[in-house]
């Protein structure tokens, strides 16, 4: 299983991720869209990556906004792999 991440190193992480903020045990981000078509084109970008990855982002859609957050289930917290799949999907546009 993959390991809890400190406080601290969440703290670092996150502080390098724009638009990202941590809410409790969950890395989170919203992004808007012009409309609800574009929304959905890009929830349909992150299939492939989180399959890849082996990790599944928590996806909530509302009209023209796309809220994402990240935590690992398994673990009970946030890891290494919630930070990178985030790094991941702050690349897709
Ligand atoms: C067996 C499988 O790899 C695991 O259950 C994966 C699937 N995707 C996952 N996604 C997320 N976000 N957290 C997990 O703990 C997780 N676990």
């Amino acid at each position: 299983m993959t390991q809890l991440l400190t406080d601290a190193t969440i703290q670092a992480q996150a502080s390098r991720l724009s638009g990202w903020t941590v809410e409790g045990s969950k890395l989170q981000t919203t992004r808007k869209f012009k409309d609800f078509i574009a929304a959905i084109e890009f929830v349909n970008k992150l299939v492939e990556p989180a399959e890849s990855s082996g990790h599944h982002p928590d996806i909530e859609i509302s009209y023209n906004k796309v809220t994402i957050s990240l935590t690992t289930h398994d673990a009970g917290g946030l890891t290494q792999k919630d930070f990178d799949v985030a790094q991941t999907i702050s690349r897709i546009s």
